[in-house]
């Protein structure tokens, strides 16, 4: 991503106003707060200039303005500690919320979805993480950077009309002065996120591929090119923050100028006798305050710049999710399905000719059909339509002589137990890694799926049987043992469709032939369509559709 669109970031602010209106309650806080502790430095000034002028022996110097001055000062503390914690809880919910929705979408999304696995987790994580400035510092920034210095200018000008009208002038020229540096800062931090986003990427590619990039030695070269793209990062972080120091100073020589104004027209009324010395030092004492909330908001000001960028690439993810899925509901799961496809037609990418084209077949309950056929035939993508992560863009494919697309695509799934080529097993207990197949599933039934996986074989051979920790990716058990935990929770799903895309392919001949007889066992009495280039497997079924450029070879069709 380089600059945002217009249609692009007209998305991003639309999501940050939605985002901020929904938590306005909780982003209202620190305003409060930070207006609470505007007054309060307003009151401290008035005392301590009432000091000072009876230290510079224009009155009484009392204690009790020193002591009011002190109990503000620990109230002004108070009260900005508070600011600090309301603003960190606005941009932490307001973070909780877009991670939760975020998730959720991609979760939905599911395999459709074909953004790299590097570019999913920067968004639900990086992205995600570059808004909280944008509702913890920008949006409280820039409430009180128009209110506060408004209040203070309106108090001082209350003491004397020109002091009042210098600060509102400057007031007015920050802003100026901040757009100028505004526009470099917005690059600048666009071009550090597209970094990031390089960055963080390719980091996590490498680190799923370890393996691999040890096994060919390429780890110097895969070191200097993460080394690259780090130093990268580093060279546009030092640019936003140079840029961010040039609108700092910017403020600083407004503020200079504004002192010196002051106290050119307080000096001046002091040769003559200042008629009021209480007021000049009262405006003079304002004028860091006055300075406090623009300072802030300019501190702020790359904040949402970044925000825009990562809201720019979060929007189109989210922009959909209000759309409820379409499609019926199941009335009751049917006891068994009969799948038919009449001249199915799918295709993903049009230059690249259609991956389905014309296919026919029929499975009734009780039968497995085997997919045969060369790399790229299309055996995934029949697996693929029946769970609903694609439709067919030509045909029918009913089930129960119902269309199928008819249903929500998460009540298609809802009818199928699928196993993969490869298992993959979170970072959990053997057993909780089966009861993600049905999580309301009781002990008695897990351990049912269990054995009827032979699951059971070699976890009752480890101390802790179906509670021992399997880790991310399934480390600790084999190819062909994962493959049992995946047909245990297709056992537990209980489903009257199986679906199973090359689930021996990574086996030796001996553990294929155990897995195989557990696959016998799971399709005995359910429809099942089985994608597979294994000779053993379709040695198994009698009915195999063999497969070529997305066709059906029908002279090679046993069983029709
Ligand atoms: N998401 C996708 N986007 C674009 N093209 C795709 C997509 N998925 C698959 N294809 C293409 O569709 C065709 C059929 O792919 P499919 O995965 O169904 O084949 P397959 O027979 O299962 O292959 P294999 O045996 O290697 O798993 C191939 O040409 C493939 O490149």
């Amino acid at each position: 991503m380089s600059q945002p669109l217009p249609a692009e970031a007209a998305r991003a602010r639309a999501l940050l106003s939605a985002t901020a209106r929904d938590g306005r309650r909780r982003m209202a806080r620190p305003v409060l707060l930070g207006l609470a502790s505007i007054a309060c430095g307003l009151a401290q000034a008035w005392f301590m200039a009432r000091l000072l002028t009876g230290l510079l022996g224009h009155g009484e110097a009392a204690w009790s303005d020193l002591a009011a001055a002190g109990a503000l000062a620990l109230l002004a503390i108070g009260l900005g500690v508070a600011q600090e914690r309301a603003q960190a809880d606005a941009g932490a919910a307001a973070r909780a919320g877009l991670r939760r929705r975020a998730f959720a979408r991609l979760l939905a999304l599911g395999p459709s979805d074909t953004r790299p696995a590097g570019e999913r987790a920067t968004l639900v994580v990086d992205r995600i993480e570059a808004l909280d400035g944008y509702f913890a510092r920008w949006l409280p920034a820039a409430v009180l950077a128009a209110l506060g210095p408004l209040l203070i200018a309106l108090v001082v000008a209350f003491e004397d009309p020109l002091s009042g009208v210098i600060l509102l002038a400057a007031g007015g020229l920050v802003p100026v002065g901040m757009a100028v540096t505004g526009i470099g800062a917005a690059m600048a931090s666009r071009r550090q996120f597209d970094a990031l986003q390089a960055l963080s990427g390719r980091f996590l590619d490498r680190m799923r591929g370890l393996p691999q990039i040890v096994l060919f030695g390429r780890q110097e070269s895969e070191a200097q090119a993460l080394g690259a793209a780090a130093e990268e990062l580093r060279g546009r972080t030092m640019k936003v923050l140079r840029v961010a120091f040039l609108s700092g100073l910017n403020l600083e020589v407004i503020a200079a100028a504004v002192l010196g104004c002051l106290a050119w027209r307080h000096g001046n009324l002091l040769v003559g006798g200042h008629p009021n010395p209480q007021a000049a030092l009262f405006c003079l004492l304002m004028v860091p305050g006055f300075f406090a909330p623009l300072r802030a908001f300019s501190a702020a000001y790359h904040e949402r710049m970044s925000a825009q960028g990562a809201a720019a690439a979060l929007a189109p993810l989210l922009q959909d999710e209000a759309v409820p899925e379409a499609g019926l509901q199941l009335a009751e799961m049917p006891p068994s399905v009969v799948v038919t496809f009449e001249q199915v037609g799918l295709t993903y990418d049009p230059a690249r000719g259609p991956a389905l084209a014309d296919l026919s077949f029929r499975v009734l309950p009780g039968e497995a059909l085997v997919l045969a056929g060369p790399s790229g035939s299309g055996k995934s993508s029949v697996l693929r339509l029946l769970m609903g992560f694609n439709r067919p863009d030509q045909g029918r494919i009913a089930l129960n002589g119902r269309d199928a697309t008819s249903l929500k695509p998460s009540e298609l799934r809802r009818l199928s137990a699928y196993v993969g080529q490869k298992a993959h097993l979170f970072r959990d207990t053997i057993r909780a890694n089966i009861a993600l197949a049905r999580p309301e599933a009781s002990e008695a039934e897990i351990l049912a799926a269990a054995r009827a996986a032979r699951v059971t074989d070699f976890t009752d051979a480890l101390p802790e049987g179906l509670d021992t920790l399997v880790g991310e990716g399934g480390y600790g058990l084999s190819g062909g043992q994962a493959q049992r935990v995946a047909m245990a929770r297709a056992f537990l799903r209980n489903a009257p469709l199986v679906l199973l895309d090359e689930p021996t392919a990574h086996l030796d001949p001996g553990t294929e032939a155990d897995v195989l007889e557990s696959l016998r066992r799971l399709c005995a009495g359910r429809t099942a369509i089985i994608a597979t280039h294994s000779p053993a497997l379709r040695a198994r079924f009698s009915r195999v559709l063999e497969m070529e450029g997305g066709r059906a070879t029908p002279a090679r069709l046993a069983g029709e």
